[in-house]
């Protein structure tokens, strides 16, 4: 166990939080280039510049010294947590979501230093096929589990596996999502279940523990911290 946990930083010490969240804004859309390939895609953007205008992450102009957007995809399974961690993690309180994401989610946080786009897929069977192809888009991949749902971690592993096995560098950050739950997997058994020493030590790799509590209070500081190790992943990425 000692081994294979070597290979991935556990996450649950404090960070301070830098800068504030400015905003976030909520739209389910499927986009028009849904159906090209992945080829196509590579050197465009997550979002396309009006959608990150309307969702506030609006690029400068490339003569403006201003730096990009980073661009963060959030995968994993229906009902893993996705939206409920976004959207408390935009809005630093705590809001669980009440209804399935029927496409697109695409939210914006800002920290003093940059722009964040996140997009969630929703984790719907007839939406998996859409994963793949942001792939090429993204500085970082998100992917949310629910640590208490047994039966399907075997399914979340085989759909992770499948993500990365075509970047060995992608950086990838496994959130094991509804530790409140009795019963939820921990840390430890959520890296056996996922066998994330399968996945190669090329990358960098991050498994944190977090929940989506009681709506309307603050975020916990397991979130806060997941949020400023992202910004610190994605500022690091050229
Ligand atoms: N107990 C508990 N429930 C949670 C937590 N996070 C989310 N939930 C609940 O789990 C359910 C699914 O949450 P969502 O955020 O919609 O899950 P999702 O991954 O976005 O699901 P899809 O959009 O369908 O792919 C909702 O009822 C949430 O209230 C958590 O940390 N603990
Ligand atoms: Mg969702």
């Amino acid at each position: 166990m000692a081994g294979s946990l070597r290979q991935v930083a556990l996450v649950g010490t404090a960070v301070a939080v830098a800068g504030g969240v400015a905003y976030a804004v909520w739209r389910s859309y499927f986009p028009s280039e849904a159906a090209q390939g992945p080829e196509e895609q590579q050197q465009q953007p997550l979002l396309s510049s009006q959608e990150g205008a309307a969702l506030g992450c609006a690029r400068a102009p490339e003569s403006q010294d201003v730096p990009p957007s980073k661009q963060i995809l959030v995968l994993g399974l229906d009902g893993a947590g996705k939206t409920s961690v976004l959207h408390s993690l935009a809005t630093n309180q705590v809001k669980r979501s009440t209804a399935p994401t029927e496409g697109f989610n695409a939210v914006c946080v800002s920290t003093e230093e940059m722009k964040m786009e996140f997009l969630e897929i929703g984790g719907s069977e007839s939406l998996r096929d859409y994963w793949k192809k942001y792939l090429p888009r993204i500085l970082l991949l998100i992917y949310v589990v629910d640590s208490a749902d047994h039966k399907r971690l075997p399914v979340a592993k085989k759909l992770l596996h499948q993500l990365v096995q075509s970047n060995s560098t992608l950086p990838l950050m496994i959130l094991a999502n509804k530790q409140d739950i009795e019963g939820a997997y921990c840390i430890t058994d959520i890296h056996d279940a996922l066998a994330l020493s399968e996945i190669g030590d090329e990358r960098k790799m991050f498994l944190i523990g977090t929940h989506v509590a009681e709506d309307g209070f603050e975020i916990s500081s397991s979130l806060k911290d997941t949020r400023e190790l992202i910004a610190q992943l994605v500022s690091e990425v050229v």
